[in-house]
């Protein structure tokens, strides 16, 4: 049976931005209250990783101080290691997100360490993210694939997700980093996670390489999962995965998502907007097809 509420945790202006070719401090603020006027309640926000390794995120605590706040919404970042928790908190992130992998090959080119490490990396991480009351959620990368390894085996999936939820995580999102799933694999890897974590802990986070997106989200809203991470106008890619594009487009899924009589609490016709803007900054069309049909 389909939820009947989603909430959506908008990554555009992280997951997008650090994929994008560099865009202004200004266009950032404005994209993330553009995406707050929407309706949109859980906002990645910020990214605290080195300057050297994401250039396009180096401005993420001026954007955090930057942005004017609305009440009701919660703005995130991500801190792979002590150094970028400090970061977030001096910026005042309301949360921040710590970011694993199912893969080892993956972990050790996106986070310079092996899996294990990472894990040593993190609990200094959540102990001082728990002193300050601050709450962590928690990445698995290549859940349905590794530009490198290939195929990834669901226990491993499984064992990295428990581990970061054991450790704190509040919520834990399943990255399908290269968006090579299909429905019934996705379906699958949903269900064996949820033996170890519970279903109502778990996010969906999948990429639209290969234009599958729409279809496995919805495949895995069946397992009872009602969080989705998703990227307006699509913006994004990844920078250790070869042509994978940005996250499935917001406007996309919410557009899915209501004909389906599932609320989400956006504003359809201003989600465009939102991701109309960012793309005109960034040059190019948006690569949302509803917002594209909105438009015309
Ligand atoms: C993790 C590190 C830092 C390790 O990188 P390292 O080189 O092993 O770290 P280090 O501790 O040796 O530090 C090297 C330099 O980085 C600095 N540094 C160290 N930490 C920080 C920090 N937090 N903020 C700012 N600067 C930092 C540190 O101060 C030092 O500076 P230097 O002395 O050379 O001038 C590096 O590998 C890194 O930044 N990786 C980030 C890569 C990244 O951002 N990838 C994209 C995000 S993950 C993703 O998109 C997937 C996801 C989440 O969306 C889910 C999915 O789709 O699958």
């Amino acid at each position: 049976m389909l939820p009947k509420q989603v909430s959506i945790f908008e990554v555009g202006a992280r997951d997008g931005l650090q994929n994008e070719k560099p865009v202004s401090t200004q266009d950032k603020i404005v994209l993330i209250q553009d995406l707050a006027k929407a309706g949109i309640k859980r906002i990645e926000a910020a990214s605290f990783v080195s300057p050297k390794w994401v250039p396009q995120m180096a401005d993420s605590g001026e954007v955090l101080r930057n942005i004017k706040r609305a009440v009701d919404v919660t703005y995130s970042a991500l801190t792979p290691n002590m150094k970028g928790l400090e970061l977030a908190l001096d910026a005042k992130a309301d949360e921040v997100a710590i970011f694993g992998a199912a893969s080892e090959s993956f972990s050790q080119r996106n986070i310079n360490c092996s899996i294990q490490e990472s894990i040593a990396r993190f609990e200094p991480l959540m102990e001082r993210a728990k002193a300050e009351n601050i709450r962590v959620r928690g990445y698995v990368s290549c859940v349905l694939g590794c530009p490198y390894e290939g195929e990834i085996d669901v226990s491993e999936v499984a064992r990295v997700s428990e581990i970061l939820y054991k450790m704190g995580c509040y919520e834990i999102s399943l990255g399908d980093t290269i968006g090579v799933g299909t429905p019934n694999n996705a379906r699958k890897m949903v269900q064996a996670v949820s033996q170890v974590v519970p279903v109502d802990k778990l996010a969906l986070h999948f990429h639209d390489t290969y234009g599958q997106a729409l279809a496995n989200i919805l495949a895995c809203l069946e397992t009872g999962v009602s969080v989705v991470d998703s990227s307006v106008a699509g913006l994004g890619g990844c920078p250790y995965a070869k042509g994978a594009s940005g996250n499935l487009a917001s406007e996309d899924l919410v557009y899915m998502l209501h004909g389906l009589g599932i609320d989400t609490g956006i504003d359809l016709s201003l989600l465009a907007q939102a991701g109309n803007t960012i793309s005109q900054a960034l040059g190019r069309q948006t690569g949302s097809k509803v917002a594209q049909a909105l438009t015309s």
